[in-house]
Protein backbone atom coordinates (compact mmCIF):
# COMPACT_ATOMS: atom_id res chain seq x y z
CA UNK A 1 0.00 0.00 0.00
CA UNK A 2 1.96 3.09 -1.16
CA UNK A 3 1.33 6.44 0.84
CA UNK A 4 -1.32 7.84 -0.74
CA UNK A 5 -3.74 4.95 -0.34
CA UNK A 6 -2.49 4.97 3.16
CA UNK A 7 -3.66 8.52 3.55
CA UNK A 8 -7.07 7.44 2.13
CA UNK A 9 -7.63 4.69 3.98
CA UNK A 10 -7.33 6.70 7.42
CA UNK A 11 -9.88 8.93 5.82
CA UNK A 12 -12.09 6.25 5.26
CA UNK A 13 -11.37 4.18 8.73
CA UNK A 14 -11.82 7.68 10.07
CA UNK A 15 -15.41 7.28 9.59
CA UNK A 16 -15.61 3.65 10.02
CA UNK A 17 -16.35 4.35 14.14
CA UNK A 18 -18.27 7.23 13.86
CA UNK A 19 -20.13 8.00 17.20
CA UNK A 20 -23.72 10.03 17.77
CA UNK A 21 -23.22 12.97 16.49
CA UNK A 22 -24.68 15.84 18.81
CA UNK A 23 -28.19 16.55 18.00
CA UNK A 24 -27.81 20.80 17.39
CA UNK A 25 -27.75 23.62 15.20
CA UNK A 26 -24.22 22.33 14.06
CA UNK A 27 -26.87 20.12 11.65
CA UNK A 28 -27.35 23.19 9.31
CA UNK A 29 -23.72 24.34 9.14
CA UNK A 30 -20.93 22.34 7.09
CA UNK A 31 -17.84 22.32 9.11
CA UNK A 32 -14.96 23.85 7.04
CA UNK A 33 -13.39 20.50 5.14
CA UNK A 34 -11.38 22.95 2.60
CA UNK A 35 -8.40 22.16 4.66
CA UNK A 36 -8.71 18.55 3.74
CA UNK A 37 -6.11 16.74 1.09
CA UNK A 38 -7.92 16.05 -2.28
CA UNK A 39 -9.00 12.67 -2.61
CA UNK A 40 -8.69 10.60 -5.99
CA UNK A 41 -11.97 8.49 -6.39
CA UNK A 42 -10.41 5.73 -8.29
CA UNK A 43 -8.21 5.39 -4.96
CA UNK A 44 -10.85 5.57 -2.29
CA UNK A 45 -13.01 3.64 -5.23
CA UNK A 46 -10.59 0.93 -4.46
CA UNK A 47 -10.36 1.53 -0.63
CA UNK A 48 -14.30 0.67 -0.85
CA UNK A 49 -13.69 -3.10 -3.03
CA UNK A 50 -10.95 -3.81 -0.54
CA UNK A 51 -13.67 -3.49 2.59
CA UNK A 52 -15.79 -5.42 0.47
CA UNK A 53 -14.14 -8.31 -1.07
CA UNK A 54 -16.02 -10.13 1.02
CA UNK A 55 -19.01 -9.24 -0.52
CA UNK A 56 -20.21 -10.34 -3.92
CA UNK A 57 -19.26 -8.20 -6.79
CA UNK A 58 -21.19 -4.73 -7.29
CA UNK A 59 -24.73 -5.59 -9.98
CA UNK A 60 -23.83 -4.36 -13.78
CA UNK A 61 -25.75 -1.25 -14.98
CA UNK A 62 -26.16 -0.13 -18.35
CA UNK A 63 -26.28 4.01 -19.61
CA UNK A 64 -29.39 3.59 -22.05
CA UNK A 65 -28.65 6.47 -25.17
CA UNK A 66 -31.93 8.67 -25.44
CA UNK A 67 -29.92 11.52 -27.83
CA UNK A 68 -32.89 12.39 -29.77
CA UNK A 69 -30.41 14.78 -32.28
CA UNK A 70 -29.41 16.94 -29.92
CA UNK A 71 -25.49 17.54 -30.49
CA UNK A 72 -24.77 20.20 -27.45
CA UNK A 73 -21.43 21.78 -27.29
CA UNK A 74 -20.72 21.47 -23.78
CA UNK A 75 -20.02 18.22 -21.27
CA UNK A 76 -23.75 16.70 -20.01
CA UNK A 77 -25.43 17.31 -16.36
CA UNK A 78 -25.20 13.99 -14.60
CA UNK A 79 -28.08 13.99 -11.92
CA UNK A 80 -28.03 11.16 -9.68
CA UNK A 81 -31.25 10.67 -7.18
CA UNK A 82 -30.75 8.30 -4.47
CA UNK A 83 -32.93 7.22 -1.18
CA UNK A 84 -29.36 5.53 0.49
CA UNK A 85 -31.91 4.33 3.04
CA UNK A 86 -31.17 5.99 6.64
CA UNK A 87 -28.50 3.47 9.07
CA UNK A 88 -30.92 3.90 12.15
CA UNK A 89 -34.14 3.26 10.34
CA UNK A 90 -32.51 0.06 8.95
CA UNK A 91 -31.68 -1.34 11.28
CA UNK A 92 -34.19 -0.59 13.79
CA UNK A 93 -37.23 0.52 11.82
CA UNK A 94 -37.88 -0.58 8.82
CA UNK A 95 -38.20 -4.09 9.25
CA UNK A 96 -36.56 -5.86 5.95
CA UNK A 97 -37.45 -9.14 7.04
CA UNK A 98 -35.77 -10.79 4.29
CA UNK A 99 -32.41 -8.47 4.86
CA UNK A 100 -30.04 -9.93 7.63
CA UNK A 101 -28.87 -7.34 10.16
CA UNK A 102 -25.02 -8.33 8.87
CA UNK A 103 -26.25 -7.00 5.51
CA UNK A 104 -26.63 -3.44 6.95
CA UNK A 105 -22.81 -3.21 9.02
CA UNK A 106 -22.56 0.83 8.33
CA UNK A 107 -18.82 0.10 8.23
CA UNK A 108 -19.78 -1.80 5.04
CA UNK A 109 -23.00 -0.86 3.59
CA UNK A 110 -21.08 2.67 3.53
CA UNK A 111 -18.79 1.29 1.26
CA UNK A 112 -21.67 0.21 -0.85
CA UNK A 113 -23.10 3.50 -1.27
CA UNK A 114 -20.30 5.21 -1.78
CA UNK A 115 -19.02 2.52 -4.84
CA UNK A 116 -22.20 3.13 -6.39
CA UNK A 117 -21.52 7.25 -6.34
CA UNK A 118 -18.19 6.90 -7.30
CA UNK A 119 -19.12 4.36 -10.19
CA UNK A 120 -21.43 6.88 -11.79
CA UNK A 121 -19.18 10.36 -10.90
CA UNK A 122 -22.51 12.50 -10.76
CA UNK A 123 -22.02 16.17 -11.20
CA UNK A 124 -24.86 16.54 -8.65
CA UNK A 125 -26.40 14.37 -6.04
CA UNK A 126 -29.53 14.58 -4.27
CA UNK A 127 -29.96 12.17 -1.49
CA UNK A 128 -32.64 11.08 0.80
CA UNK A 129 -32.57 9.12 4.20
CA UNK A 130 -29.20 11.02 5.10
CA UNK A 131 -28.51 10.24 8.72
CA UNK A 132 -24.47 9.86 8.68
CA UNK A 133 -23.73 13.74 6.59
CA UNK A 134 -21.12 15.22 8.75
CA UNK A 135 -19.29 12.09 9.87
CA UNK A 136 -19.20 10.26 6.39
CA UNK A 137 -20.42 12.37 3.32
CA UNK A 138 -19.75 15.84 3.53
CA UNK A 139 -16.03 15.28 4.45
CA UNK A 140 -15.33 12.09 1.84
CA UNK A 141 -17.04 14.06 -0.76
CA UNK A 142 -16.29 17.58 0.41
CA UNK A 143 -12.78 16.18 -0.58
CA UNK A 144 -13.88 14.25 -3.83
CA UNK A 145 -14.41 18.46 -5.09
CA UNK A 146 -18.12 18.22 -3.86
CA UNK A 147 -19.58 21.00 -2.25
CA UNK A 148 -22.73 19.97 0.15
CA UNK A 149 -26.02 21.26 1.93
CA UNK A 150 -27.70 19.22 4.54
CA UNK A 151 -31.56 19.71 5.65
CA UNK A 152 -32.05 17.21 8.39
CA UNK A 153 -36.11 16.56 9.46
CA UNK A 154 -37.11 18.61 12.21
CA UNK A 155 -38.59 15.13 13.96
CA UNK A 156 -36.26 12.70 12.41
CA UNK A 157 -37.95 8.87 13.03
CA UNK A 158 -34.09 8.12 13.06
CA UNK A 159 -34.12 9.74 16.81
CA UNK A 160 -36.09 7.18 17.99
CA UNK A 161 -33.67 4.12 17.41
CA UNK A 162 -31.94 3.55 20.24
CA UNK A 163 -27.82 4.43 18.73
CA UNK A 164 -29.29 6.58 16.24
CA UNK A 165 -26.40 9.23 14.65
CA UNK A 166 -28.42 11.98 14.57
CA UNK A 167 -31.58 12.82 12.21
CA UNK A 168 -32.12 12.25 8.87
CA UNK A 169 -32.99 14.78 5.81
CA UNK A 170 -32.28 15.54 1.96
CA UNK A 171 -28.34 16.61 0.95
CA UNK A 172 -27.43 18.06 -1.79
CA UNK A 173 -24.16 17.91 -3.65
CA UNK A 174 -22.30 19.41 -6.71
CA UNK A 175 -18.85 19.77 -8.07
CA UNK A 176 -17.36 22.68 -7.35
CA UNK A 177 -15.27 22.65 -10.48
CA UNK A 178 -18.95 22.61 -13.05
CA UNK A 179 -20.77 24.77 -11.07
CA UNK A 180 -21.01 28.05 -8.87
CA UNK A 181 -24.00 28.20 -6.28
CA UNK A 182 -26.13 31.75 -7.14
CA UNK A 183 -28.36 30.79 -4.46
CA UNK A 184 -29.48 28.00 -2.17
CA UNK A 185 -32.75 27.88 0.09
CA UNK A 186 -34.20 25.28 3.08
CA UNK A 187 -37.69 24.68 2.80
CA UNK A 188 -40.14 22.99 5.06
CA UNK A 189 -43.14 21.92 3.50
CA UNK A 190 -46.27 22.29 4.44
CA UNK A 191 -49.39 20.81 3.76
CA UNK A 192 -52.52 23.10 3.88
CA UNK A 193 -50.42 25.93 5.75
CA UNK A 194 -48.94 23.88 8.37
CA UNK A 195 -45.53 22.98 8.55
CA UNK A 196 -44.26 19.31 8.35
CA UNK A 197 -42.22 16.77 8.69
CA UNK A 198 -40.77 16.90 5.33
CA UNK A 199 -38.17 19.20 3.43
CA UNK A 200 -36.64 20.13 0.18
CA UNK A 201 -33.37 21.86 -0.73
CA UNK A 202 -33.80 24.06 -3.61
CA UNK A 203 -30.48 25.73 -5.06
CA UNK A 204 -29.56 27.99 -7.82
CA UNK A 205 -26.46 26.93 -9.95
CA UNK A 206 -24.52 28.33 -12.90
CA UNK A 207 -22.79 26.47 -15.21
CA UNK A 208 -18.96 27.06 -15.19
CA UNK A 209 -18.56 26.09 -19.05
CA UNK A 210 -21.56 27.27 -20.45
CA UNK A 211 -22.59 30.22 -18.18
CA UNK A 212 -26.69 28.97 -17.84
CA UNK A 213 -28.30 28.94 -14.75
CA UNK A 214 -30.58 26.35 -13.51
CA UNK A 215 -32.24 25.35 -10.40
CA UNK A 216 -31.93 21.93 -8.55
CA UNK A 217 -34.15 20.69 -5.84
CA UNK A 218 -34.43 17.66 -3.52
CA UNK A 219 -37.44 16.22 -1.69
CA UNK A 220 -38.38 13.28 0.19
CA UNK A 221 -42.21 13.28 0.77
CA UNK A 222 -44.48 11.70 3.92
CA UNK A 223 -44.38 7.72 3.50
CA UNK A 224 -47.19 5.37 4.08
CA UNK A 225 -50.72 4.69 2.69
CA UNK A 226 -53.21 6.54 4.37
CA UNK A 227 -51.28 9.97 3.56
CA UNK A 228 -51.97 10.65 -0.23
CA UNK A 229 -53.68 13.55 0.36
CA UNK A 230 -51.00 15.21 2.69
CA UNK A 231 -48.57 13.96 0.08
CA UNK A 232 -50.61 16.04 -2.77
CA UNK A 233 -50.66 19.31 -0.36
CA UNK A 234 -46.66 18.84 0.17
CA UNK A 235 -46.18 18.65 -3.56
CA UNK A 236 -48.50 21.47 -4.01
CA UNK A 237 -46.10 23.57 -1.35
CA UNK A 238 -43.12 22.47 -2.76
CA UNK A 239 -44.38 23.94 -6.98
CA UNK A 240 -45.60 26.82 -5.35
CA UNK A 241 -41.99 27.18 -3.49
CA UNK A 242 -40.26 26.11 -7.36
CA UNK A 243 -42.27 28.67 -9.14
CA UNK A 244 -41.06 31.51 -7.21
CA UNK A 245 -36.93 30.35 -7.11
CA UNK A 246 -37.34 29.89 -10.55
CA UNK A 247 -38.85 33.05 -11.36
CA UNK A 248 -41.89 31.69 -13.07
CA UNK A 249 -40.04 28.92 -14.80
CA UNK A 250 -37.17 31.21 -16.19
CA UNK A 251 -34.73 29.34 -15.01
CA UNK A 252 -34.76 25.35 -15.89
CA UNK A 253 -35.33 23.06 -13.51
CA UNK A 254 -34.70 19.73 -12.44
CA UNK A 255 -36.25 18.07 -9.29
CA UNK A 256 -35.26 14.82 -7.43
CA UNK A 257 -37.17 12.63 -4.97
CA UNK A 258 -38.46 10.58 -2.85
CA UNK A 259 -42.23 11.46 -3.47
CA UNK A 260 -43.36 7.97 -1.75
CA UNK A 261 -46.39 8.11 -4.24
CA UNK A 262 -47.02 5.97 -7.14
CA UNK A 263 -47.86 7.51 -10.65
CA UNK A 264 -51.25 7.21 -9.67
CA UNK A 265 -50.73 9.97 -7.17
CA UNK A 266 -52.72 13.27 -7.41
CA UNK A 267 -48.85 14.32 -6.23
CA UNK A 268 -47.86 12.91 -9.34
CA UNK A 269 -50.32 14.46 -11.46
CA UNK A 270 -49.36 17.85 -9.95
CA UNK A 271 -46.33 17.84 -11.14
CA UNK A 272 -46.64 16.07 -14.41
CA UNK A 273 -49.55 19.29 -15.32
CA UNK A 274 -47.34 21.82 -13.34
CA UNK A 275 -46.89 24.92 -15.25
CA UNK A 276 -43.35 24.77 -14.83
CA UNK A 277 -43.69 22.38 -17.48
CA UNK A 278 -41.87 19.10 -16.21
CA UNK A 279 -41.40 15.67 -17.80
CA UNK A 280 -40.50 12.96 -15.73
CA UNK A 281 -36.80 11.40 -17.02
CA UNK A 282 -37.23 7.68 -16.52
CA UNK A 283 -40.61 7.68 -18.55
CA UNK A 284 -38.03 8.26 -21.47
CA UNK A 285 -36.80 4.43 -21.17
CA UNK A 286 -39.73 3.24 -21.45
CA UNK A 287 -41.05 2.00 -25.00
CA UNK A 288 -43.41 4.58 -25.65
CA UNK A 289 -41.79 6.96 -23.31
CA UNK A 290 -44.63 7.55 -21.46
CA UNK A 291 -44.72 5.07 -18.86
CA UNK A 292 -42.41 5.42 -15.35
CA UNK A 293 -40.69 1.99 -14.60
CA UNK A 294 -42.28 -0.79 -12.95
CA UNK A 295 -40.52 -0.21 -9.92
CA UNK A 296 -38.05 1.78 -8.23
CA UNK A 297 -38.38 0.58 -4.74
CA UNK A 298 -38.55 -3.38 -4.15
CA UNK A 299 -38.80 -4.81 -0.29
CA UNK A 300 -39.73 -7.87 1.33
CA UNK A 301 -41.24 -6.47 5.07
CA UNK A 302 -43.56 -8.18 7.57
CA UNK A 303 -46.87 -6.91 6.02
CA UNK A 304 -45.08 -8.81 2.56
CA UNK A 305 -43.59 -7.67 -0.65
CA UNK A 306 -43.81 -3.48 -1.42
CA UNK A 307 -42.55 -2.81 -5.38
CA UNK A 308 -42.99 0.44 -6.29
CA UNK A 309 -42.14 3.51 -8.06
CA UNK A 310 -41.99 6.29 -5.81
CA UNK A 311 -38.35 8.40 -6.97
CA UNK A 312 -38.33 10.36 -9.69
CA UNK A 313 -36.30 13.18 -11.43
CA UNK A 314 -38.29 15.42 -13.37
CA UNK A 315 -37.11 18.30 -15.61
CA UNK A 316 -37.79 21.49 -17.52
CA UNK A 317 -38.73 19.82 -20.92
CA UNK A 318 -38.56 22.73 -22.80
CA UNK A 319 -35.37 23.56 -21.58
CA UNK A 320 -33.31 20.75 -20.89
CA UNK A 321 -33.09 17.22 -22.59
CA UNK A 322 -32.06 13.88 -21.13
CA UNK A 323 -29.53 12.41 -23.53
CA UNK A 324 -29.29 8.91 -21.25
CA UNK A 325 -30.34 7.09 -18.33
CA UNK A 326 -29.02 4.39 -16.23
CA UNK A 327 -31.08 1.20 -16.34
CA UNK A 328 -32.87 -0.12 -13.33
CA UNK A 329 -31.93 -3.86 -11.95
CA UNK A 330 -33.65 -6.53 -13.20
CA UNK A 331 -35.71 -8.79 -11.40
CA UNK A 332 -33.63 -11.31 -11.37
CA UNK A 333 -30.36 -9.15 -10.44
CA UNK A 334 -32.63 -7.78 -7.53
CA UNK A 335 -32.67 -11.62 -6.37
CA UNK A 336 -35.69 -13.39 -4.59
CA UNK A 337 -34.81 -11.59 -0.95
CA UNK A 338 -35.16 -7.99 -2.80
CA UNK A 339 -33.28 -4.81 -1.15
CA UNK A 340 -31.75 -4.09 0.43
CA UNK A 341 -28.84 -6.85 0.23
CA UNK A 342 -24.89 -8.05 0.48
CA UNK A 343 -25.02 -6.63 -3.00
CA UNK A 344 -27.20 -3.45 -2.82
CA UNK A 345 -26.97 -0.89 0.00
CA UNK A 346 -30.74 0.53 -0.29
CA UNK A 347 -34.14 -0.45 -0.71
CA UNK A 348 -34.67 2.04 -3.30
CA UNK A 349 -32.64 2.16 -6.62
CA UNK A 350 -30.65 4.91 -8.19
CA UNK A 351 -31.61 7.38 -10.82
CA UNK A 352 -29.18 8.39 -12.91
CA UNK A 353 -29.51 10.83 -15.77
CA UNK A 354 -27.36 13.01 -17.96
CA UNK A 355 -28.82 16.17 -19.17
CA UNK A 356 -28.19 18.72 -21.87
CA UNK A 357 -29.64 22.35 -22.34
CA UNK A 358 -31.61 22.48 -25.58
CA UNK A 359 -30.09 25.03 -28.03
CA UNK A 360 -32.62 28.27 -27.72
CA UNK A 361 -30.73 30.88 -25.25
CA UNK A 362 -33.70 32.81 -24.37
CA UNK A 363 -36.36 30.79 -25.65
CA UNK A 364 -40.21 28.91 -24.28
CA UNK A 365 -38.65 26.88 -21.07
N1 LIG B 1 -41.82 14.24 18.56
C1 LIG B 1 -42.71 14.72 17.73
O1 LIG B 1 -43.46 15.62 18.02
C2 LIG B 1 -42.79 14.12 16.39
C3 LIG B 1 -42.15 12.93 16.14
N2 LIG B 1 -42.19 12.38 14.89
C4 LIG B 1 -41.48 11.14 14.66
O2 LIG B 1 -41.33 10.93 13.30
C5 LIG B 1 -42.00 9.73 12.88
C6 LIG B 1 -42.74 9.97 11.59
O3 LIG B 1 -42.01 10.84 10.82
P1 LIG B 1 -42.39 11.12 9.34
O4 LIG B 1 -41.37 12.04 8.82
O5 LIG B 1 -43.81 11.55 9.25
O6 LIG B 1 -42.19 9.68 8.75
P2 LIG B 1 -42.67 8.99 7.39
O7 LIG B 1 -44.03 8.40 7.56
O8 LIG B 1 -42.50 9.89 6.23
O9 LIG B 1 -41.67 7.78 7.32
C7 LIG B 1 -40.36 7.87 7.82
C8 LIG B 1 -39.54 6.81 7.23
O10 LIG B 1 -40.11 5.53 7.43
C9 LIG B 1 -39.98 4.75 6.25
N3 LIG B 1 -41.16 3.86 6.10
C10 LIG B 1 -42.14 3.94 5.18
N4 LIG B 1 -43.03 2.95 5.34
C11 LIG B 1 -42.59 2.23 6.38
C12 LIG B 1 -43.06 1.06 7.01
N5 LIG B 1 -44.18 0.44 6.63
N6 LIG B 1 -42.35 0.57 8.05
C13 LIG B 1 -41.22 1.18 8.46
N7 LIG B 1 -40.72 2.31 7.89
C14 LIG B 1 -41.40 2.82 6.87
C15 LIG B 1 -39.88 5.76 5.14
O11 LIG B 1 -39.01 5.27 4.13
P3 LIG B 1 -39.36 5.44 2.57
O12 LIG B 1 -39.53 6.88 2.27
O13 LIG B 1 -38.13 4.83 1.97
O14 LIG B 1 -40.59 4.63 2.31
C16 LIG B 1 -39.36 7.02 5.77
O15 LIG B 1 -38.01 7.27 5.56
C17 LIG B 1 -42.91 9.36 14.01
O16 LIG B 1 -42.98 7.97 14.12
C18 LIG B 1 -42.22 9.98 15.18
O17 LIG B 1 -41.26 9.08 15.63
C19 LIG B 1 -42.85 12.98 13.89
C20 LIG B 1 -43.51 14.17 14.08
C21 LIG B 1 -43.56 14.83 15.37
MG1 LIG C 1 -36.99 4.42 3.69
Amino acid sequence: MGNGTSRLYSALAKTLNSSAASQHPEYLVSPDSEHLEPIDPKELLEECRAVLHTRPPRFQRDFVDLRADCPTSHPPIRVMQWNILAQALGEGKDNFVQCPLEALKWEERKCLILEEILAYEPDILCLQEVDHYFDTFQPLLSRLGYQGTFFPKPWSPCLDVEHNNGPDGCALFFLQNRFKLVNSANIRLTAMTVKTNQVAIAQTLECKESERQFCVAVTHLKARTGWERFRSAQGCDLLQNLQSITQGAKVPLIVCGDFNAEPTEEVYRHFASSSLNLNSAYKLLSADGQSEPPYTTWKIRTSGECRHTLDYIWYSQHALSVTSALDLLTEEQIGPNRLPSFNYPSDHLSLVCDFGFNEEPGGLL
